[in-house]
């Protein structure tokens, strides 16, 4: 069966979002959200797949800026928005997606894509691997103490209403994007989607809240949270904090941030899904294991042009390999690269020289970030060590220090 893939005009996106929310369950999104996606949407980049006069296939993109190894922003293609109508799937429309989609972004000349997937089957057949973990917790905050570093106390907090405070907010984000691999700059307009607060969304939980760390005037962290209230006949109030986010410049105010969310009163649990694999509160606790921790895929990554995308992050020690790749969907990828780098720069060339490790272009976006060892991915037999040597010394230079993490999705 044949259809219409077109550009997606601003007259069509009502009916394109409704598809989309169709092919997500068919619950409509609140008004707000539904303007706060409108404003964002990129038009150029986004298509529709028509039968006729219906819409029955959504995908869309955004103009990113990513953070990689060695603090770099590199333009990336944030895809979004996928969805076919449950009445065509299974009959290649998303391939047939993704496919002009890849095209497109090669012509745009972004090295890399990246996607938060609904459903971790869907997207590797495409070349997307999983390039970064993100960690949940529950953490029972009446059974683990806090242990806190030195100028703690010197950090005042402060309440405020999360819209009231947000250009700060975004300006701390802002200097923490290019420190760890895997954040985003934020586009205009993102910032309104940090506080979109329908109360739909909320589950019983209060209004989004916002606590600010000051210290000497400056603003040097902050939290976004809700509180949900638990009142069980006979018990003691065993509320929970739903964490949103939390942000700091430093130890002493990610502490203080902590501190304040474990000692909120009527409360017994803090709930965070979505945090680094390394994140410091796991050593400021007395119990991890009262800390229900769990880890889930995170971002994925997709090299469009695998040469320009490797040679765009930095290396943490230095690496000469040859690297022999397969990409079935982006063809242009297949064959044999050397990569040299280290920790101020890098080359990725086309060669003729012999292959030292064989693996797919996944591979290469699960390592990307280095959050995923290349060396991790030879256990389970997706790279291939054709010289020995070369595998422990291309893991060593892929590493990242600081855990890959996006903050949120998109
Ligand atoms: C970045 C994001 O926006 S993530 C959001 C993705 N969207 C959703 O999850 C919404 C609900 N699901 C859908 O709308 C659709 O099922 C989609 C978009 C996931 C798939 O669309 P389809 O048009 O059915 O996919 P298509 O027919 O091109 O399938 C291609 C291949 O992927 C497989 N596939 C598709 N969806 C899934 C899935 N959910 N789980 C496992 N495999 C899948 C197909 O079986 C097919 O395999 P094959 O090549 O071996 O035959």
């Amino acid at each position: 069966m044949s259809y219409d893939i077109r550009v997606l005009e601003p007259a069509d996106w009502d009916r394109w979002f409704s598809t989309l929310e169709l092919a997500f369950g068919g619950i409509a999104e609140t008004a707000e959200v539904r303007e706060l996606d409108r404003a964002v949407t990129e038009y150029a980049r986004s298509i529709g797949v028509w039968d006729g006069d219906r819409v029955i296939g959504t995908a869309g993109a955004f103009s990113f800026q990513l953070t990689v190894p060695g603090g770099s922003l590199v333009p990336t293609a944030g895809v979004t928005m996928v969805g076919v109508s449950p009445v065509h799937r299974r009959r290649g429309v998303l391939t047939a997606m993704m496919r002009r989609q890849l095209d497109d972004v090669r012509a745009l000349g972004e090295p890399l894509a990246v996607l938060t997937a609904s459903e971790p089957a869907i997207y590797g057949r495409f070349g997307y691997g999983v390039a970064s973990q993100k960690l949940s917790a529950e953490v029972e905050t009446a059974r683990v103490a806090l242990s806190v570093p030195p100028g703690t106390d010197d950090v005042r907090l402060r309440l405020a209403a999360p819209a009231d405070v947000l250009d700060e907010c975004e300006a701390l984000y802002a200097r923490l994007v290019p420190g760890r691999p895997g954040m985003i700059a934020r586009l205009p307009g993102w910032e309104r989607r940090m506080v979109a607060d329908p109360a739909e969304d909320r589950e019983g939980a209060s209004p989004l809240q916002c606590v600010v760390a000051e210290r000497a005037g400056e603003t040097v962290g902050f939290a976004r949270y809700r509180i949900k209230p638990v009142w069980r006949p006979g018990s003691v109030p065993e509320g929970e904090v739903r964490l949103d986010d939390l942000e700091a410049l430093d130890p002493a105010a990610y502490a203080a941030l902590w501190r304040f969310l474990f000692g909120i009163d009527l409360t017994s649990r803090i709930v965070a899904g979505d945090r680094p694999v390394d994140d410091a509160f796991q050593h400021l606790v007395s119990d991890a294991r009262r800390c229900g921790l769990r880890l889930r895929d995170g971002l994925y990554l997709r090299p469009v042009e695998v040469g320009a995308a490797l040679e765009a992050r930095t290396y943490a020690a230095e690496v000469d390999v040859v690297l022999a790749v397969e990409d079935t969907f982006c063809p242009w990828n297949t064959g044999r690269w050397r990569l040299s780098g280290d920790a101020k720069g890098a080359s990725c060339e086309r060669t003729t020289d012999p292959a030292e490790l064989a693996l797919s272009v996944r591979e290469i976006g699960s390592a990307y970030l280095g959050g995923c060892s290349l060396d991790s991915l030879a256990a389970a037999g997706r790279v291939r060590e054709l010289r020995e040597g070369a595998l422990v010394r291309a893991s060593a230079a892929f590493a990242s220090v600081r855990a890959p993490w996006l903050p949120h999705g998109f």
